[in-house]
C-alpha cells in the first residue's frame, strides 16, 4: 500500500513528507501494521527512528513488542516535543502508543512532517469507556493516510473496535493486557458497559 522511495531520490529531489495514522482497539494489529511498514522502510535503506511514551513498559523498557512477540527497537521519550530533536535526521519515523503523548504531539508530527519526514504513528482511537483518545482525534485529522483495523470479538468472533476494561478501574491510564482488557463488537462492547453503570 505505501512506497518507500529510494534512499538516492529521496536525497536529490526535495524529501516529501507526510502522517500515517493506524488506529484501532486494543490486539487489533496497530503495533504489527507499524513494525511491518517500518521494516520495509529500513529494506530500502531509508533511515528508520522509533518513539513510544516512556510510561509504556509493559513488556520491554526500550524494544515496541507487539501482543504476537513481533519486536522493533525503539527510544522512550517523555514529552512529545522530545521527538522533533531527536528524529529531524531520519526519513521515516514511527510512534507506537500515540494516546498517551501530550497534545503537542500533533503539531510536532505536523513539523516533522513539512520538513520531509514520513511520520507513521498507531494508536487507540478509544479508551476503555469508548471516547477519544487523548491527542488521537487531532492526530487523524492532520494524517493524510489513515488506517482503522479491527480484533476479533472475543465473546462472538464479530470484528473488534471496542477495548472492554474488565478491571474495576476507572483511570484513563492502565497498562495492561489480556489480564485487564478484551477486544469486544459494538454490541458486546455495549452489553458489558450497562452492568457497570
Ligand atoms: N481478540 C484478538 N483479536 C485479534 N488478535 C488478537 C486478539 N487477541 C490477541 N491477538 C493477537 O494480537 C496480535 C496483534 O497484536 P498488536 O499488533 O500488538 O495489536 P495492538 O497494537 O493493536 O494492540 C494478533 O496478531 C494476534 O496474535
Ligand atoms: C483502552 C485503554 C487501554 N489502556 C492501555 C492498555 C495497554 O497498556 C495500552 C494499549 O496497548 P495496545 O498496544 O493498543 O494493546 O493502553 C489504557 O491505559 N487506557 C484505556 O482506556
Ligand atoms: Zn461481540
Amino acid at each position: 500500500m505505501f512506497i518507500e522511495p529510494r534512499v538516492g531520490n529521496r536525497q536529490q529531489a526535495q524529501k516529501r513528507g507526510w502522517i500515517e495514522v493506524i488506529c484501532g482497539s486494543m490486539f487489533s494489529g496497530k503495533t504489527e501494521e507499524l513494525i511491518r511498514r517500518l521494516n520495509r522502510a529500513k529494506i530500502a535503506k531509508q533511515r528508520v527512528e522509533i518513539f513510544k511514551p516512556a510510561i509504556d513498559t509493559r513488556y520491554h523498557d526500550e524494544d515496541v513488542v507487539s501482543h504476537n512477540a513481533t519486536a522493533i527497537r525503539s527510544t522512550p521519550v517523555q514529552f512529545a516535543n522530545d521527538m522533533l530533536l531527536l528524529g529531524s535526521g531520519c526519513d521515516v519515523l514511527g510512534v507506537d502508543e500515540a494516546q498517551f503523548f501530550d497534545d503537542a504531539i500533533t503539531e510536532v508530527c505536523v513539523q516533522l512532517a513539512n520538513n520531509g519526514v514520513r511520520v507513521i504513528v498507531a494508536g487507540l482511537d478509544m479508551d476503555f469507556q469508548g471516547k477519544p483518545f487523548g491527542p488521537m482525534p487531532a492526530l487523524l485529522s492532520v494524517a493524510e493516510y489513515v488506517t482503522k483495523v479491527h480484533a476479533v470479538c472475543v465473546q462472538c468472533g464479530e470484528i473488534a473496535s471496542y477495548s472492554y476494561r474488565n478491571a474495576v478501574s476507572k483511570e484513563k491510564v492502565l497498562l495492561g493486557e489480556t489480564d485487564s482488557y478484551e477486544a469486544r463488537c459494538r454490541h458486546c462492547f455495549v452489553e458489558g458497559m450497562k452492568g457497570k453503570i
